[in-house]
């Protein structure tokens, strides 16, 4: 068993190794820089980088050794105040305070103090935090008896921990340093939506995107299981022609407003609801019930924050910190998944027979690992490799066992995948899906609650219920002035059926819940009050790597045994708040399980079924160990064995125009800060027309580039016979393929300044979205100065067609 206070002590050692190393070879590299004395030192004030602040949540015993120990180390400390403002300091005056989150919900433990003394001042306090009680016999955290009063030692002496394959997360810490992120990350984006539509002009706003301007409402039609979709395009084009909408950040499910166009940012909406769909030409949102009038003037809509999400994650948080999962289903896998005992498999894989009959040997292993997991299992699914595909038969094989599955992702539109495949696979099958109307695909409508519940018997008898009390109300509004005692009577009758109709309506979605196979939700959707009380068998969070780990532990606190699939290796969540991305509300749970156990418990793809061989092999060999391979089916495959193509000239399946030396400097935009490039820009349309000319259709051609402006820049070069070709960041085109991509890079400077194109994940995500051909265009003096993507320019030089931008600008 490795006791709390023994893994802190590691972690305390570790860290002032760390430091010491960092001192050694500080001082070997210039005779000028002093190293600190090894701590336990002599008690003199030694100047700290930091303060650690603690808050009145500590025990009486905790606050005596924090004290012992800095005394011990010549540290300074002091104590001050009384009740809720007392705060303990350890660390010098003048370094930067580092305030330890506090918050009803958190036991300050002494695993998270010895981490944290160890981490911001180097001192190893393992031993004077060691227990001097005993833990309980059985080994849990039993409670301790300690100054008169009850104290939780949570988790600290559980099961042993697995072998860790990387650095160890304890849960107090994952929660203390979260919260905090969480808070960073709320305010960033209430404050970009404020920044965007209230304290700046509406044009800034539009610029932002986080507002369209001077729409019109072309359509409100029913529908939707009684909301009503008002449909929105831009005035410019006076009803005669369509015009694209200008760049944005509307996407499905933004919660959003409709106002008069040339309303103040303070005047109260028309009509608010959410956005149901985003096309290149309109922009479609489900509202309660459309408005009287207001429709038919010019409107601005605009993209409000959604706090509701951070105040269900902060409640995951707490649940979290006050340890009641530990007596929900989830208990055991919350010690695996934070290092605190092995996972567990089946000796045997249950045997199981495919639905799926097409599976390849990796999909079958991955299903085989998942289906032996007793506690965690990870399916890590590089592009193309059929993740989803081994997903979805992981959950149908589960529920042919006769487990309840919860089946989850990050986004709307992954969820609907999963739904529709599920669906398609096994039409016996129950899926329900969980979430407003608005956000989901047409298709999988008839899957959603509403339209399950809409069958049911209770939900039919809840109509009844509504068709009496419209006729009782008909009667109340006939009845004269003086008929008290009919008048009283059909309201007593009119309460009755309102409560009957609202307990018919609550029945039948128990019912519906209760008795579905699979019921599938987003993480932030799981805590939905009616959820709260269904339980669970296995919860598969599909895309795990796109998702934030306290999203995850919405879902995964329901079941006792989770699947997670992904690819670290692509794009990571999105994080607003730099500071909070850079103290690690990025870091996914896929990528930490990844870490702590590796291939113990994860299998990955191997077998791709998307790119032609030579696009994969750079993401192969640059990402993924040279593990992947092109299945027969596509490894070949190129533009010229499409129908209607001519010949196979300028088709080939890579190629890099260069735009070096072509006088194609990029620049920033004045709002925004975007990049743009406005030559490379015309390259790249070029290039795309040269691909229509030799027959490629628009629709299977993809433009892509990481900056927002450039995408700004590439729609308005398009014209009619462009207009299907689609431009998007690569955050748009994540999970997505085209036939033939076209990669608009942009930065173009002399300093070969590349920012965030060297993320490694935007360039794989980018690169792998091609089916048959990829263009890189770009200035390859700039971007090779950055050795990632001089890799990859040298790839595209050595295996694919190179042209120079100035032969499609002449
Ligand atoms: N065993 C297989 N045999 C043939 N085709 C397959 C197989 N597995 C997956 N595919 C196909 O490969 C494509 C990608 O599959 P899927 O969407 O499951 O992959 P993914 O890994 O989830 O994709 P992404 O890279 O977008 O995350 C789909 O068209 C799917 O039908």
């Amino acid at each position: 068993m490795v006791s709390a206070a023994a893994k802190a002590k590691a972690a305390a050692k570790k860290a002032a190794t760390a430091a010491k190393h960092a001192s050694a070879a500080k001082k070997a590299g210039s005779q000028e820089q002093p190293s600190l004395p090894p701590a336990p030192g002599p008690p003199t004030a030694l100047p700290t980088a930091v303060q650690l602040v603690f808050k009145p949540n500590l025990t009486a015993r905790q606050r005596a050794i924090l004290h012992e120990v800095a005394e011990q180390h010549g540290i300074p400390h002091s104590s001050s105040g009384e009740g809720d403002a007392r705060r303990i300091r350890v660390g010098s005056t003048d370094a930067a305070s580092v305030e330890v989150p506090d918050g009803t919900a958190i036991d300050v433990s002494d695993e998270l103090i010895c981490e944290l003394l160890a981490v911001h001042l180097k001192l190893d306090a393992a031993d004077a935090f060691a227990p001097r009680s005993k833990p309980a016999p059985n080994g849990s955290s039993g409670p301790l008896a300690e100054n008169g009063r009850e104290v939780r030692m949570q988790f600290a002496e559980r099961g042993a921990a697995a072998k860790p394959g990387g650095k160890q997360l304890s849960l107090e810490a994952f929660v203390a340093q979260t919260l905090p992120l969480l808070e960073l990350e709320k305010d960033a984006e209430v404050a970009q939506a404020q920044e965007a539509v209230s304290q700046c002009k509406p044009e800034t706003a539009q610029a932002k995107g986080r507002a369209l301007l001077n729409l019109r409402c072309t359509d409100a039609e029913g529908g939707l299981l009684g909301r009503t979709l008002l449909t929105l395009a831009s005035n410019k084009g006076a009803g005669t022609v369509p015009v694209s909408l200008p760049p944005h950040k509307f996407s499905p499910h933004d919660v959003v407003d409709l106002k008069p166009n040339k309303a103040s940012p303070s005047d109260p909406a028309i009509v608010g609801g959410v956005v149901y769909r985003v096309k290149e030409e309109v922009i479609i949102i489900a509202v309660e019930e459309a408005p009287d009038d207001g429709l038919d003037q010019p409107l601005r809509l605009e993209k409000l924050a959604n706090e509701v999400t951070y105040k269900r994650l902060k409640e995951t948080l707490q649940t979290l910190a006050r340890g009641v999962h530990q007596e929900g289903p989830a208990g055991a896998l919350v010690d695996v998944m934070f290092g605190r005992s092995p996972p567990r498999f089946l000796n045997n894989a249950p045997p199981w027979t495919p639905f799926n009959t097409g599976l390849d040997e990796s999909q079958r292993r991955a299903v085989s690992r998942a289906l032996a997991a007793k506690d965690v299992a990870l399916i890590h699914g590089p592009p193309g490799t059929g993740k989803t595909t081994a997903v979805v038969e992981v959950i149908l094989q589960e529920a042919r066992r006769g487990s309840k599955v919860l089946a989850t992702a990050a986004s709307n539109i992954a969820v609907d995948n999963l739904v529709e495949r599920l669906a398609l696979a096994n039409p016996k099958l129950s899926v329900v899906r969980m979430g407003h109307p608005a956000r989901l695909l047409p298709q999988v409508l008839s899957n959603s609650l509403e339209a399950h519940v809409f069958q049911s018997d209770n939900s039919s008898l809840a109509r009844d219920c509504r068709k009496e009390i419209k006729a009782a109300n008909a009667k109340i509004l006939k009845l004269g002035r003086k008929d008290y005692a009919e008048r009283r009577a059909l309201r007593s009758e009119l309460r009755a059926l309102v409560k009957e109709e609202r307990q018919r309506q609550e029945r039948a979605v128990t019912e519906v819940l209760t008795r579905a196979d699979v019921i599938c939700s987003t993480l932030t959707g799981v805590m939905a009050r009616h959820l709260q009380p269904i339980k669970f068998d296995l919860v598969v969070i599909d895309e795990a790597a796109q998702a934030l780990e306290v999203a995850c532990w919405s879902a995964l606190l329901k079941a006792p045994r989770a699947v997670l699939a992904g690819d670290h290796l692509q794009l990571p969540p999105t994080v607003i708040s730099d500071e909070a991305m850079r103290k690690g509300l990025g870091q996914t749970l896929f990528e930490r399980l990844q870490r702590l156990y590796g291939d113990s418990i994860s299998e990955m793809l191997t077998v791709q079924y998307r790119m032609n061989q030579g696009i994969m092999q750079w993401s192969s060999d640059e990402l993924y160990a040279g593990r992947l391979t092109a299945h027969a089916s596509v490894a070949q495959h190129c533009l010229a064995d499409l129908p209607d193509t001519t010949g196979s000239e300028g088709l080939e399946v890579l190629a890099l125009i260069d735009t070096a030396g072509c006088d194609m400097e990029e620049k920033k935009e004045e709002e925004g800060g975007s990049t743009y490039n406005e030559g490379e820009a015309q390259v790249v349309i070029a290039h795309v027309q040269a691909l229509i000319q030799a027959g490629i259709r628009p629709l299977d051609i993809g433009v892509i580039t990481p900056y927002s402006a450039q995408v700004g820049v590439l729609r308005e070069l398009r014209t009619d016979l462009l207009a299907q070709v689609e431009i998007s960041t690569v955050d748009g085109f994540q999970g997505r393929e085209k036939e033939a991509i076209v990669i608009s890079m942009v930065r173009s400077n002399s300093t070969g300044e590349v920012g965030f194109l060297s993320d490694n994940r935007r360039m794989n995500v980018a690169v792998t979205r091609a089916r048959r051909h990829c263009a890189l265009v770009c200035d390859t003096e700039t971007v090779s100065k950055d050795p990632f993507l001089g890799r990859l320019v040298q790839y595209f030089t050595d295996h694919g067609a190179y042209l120079s931008a100035d032969a499609f600008t002449a």
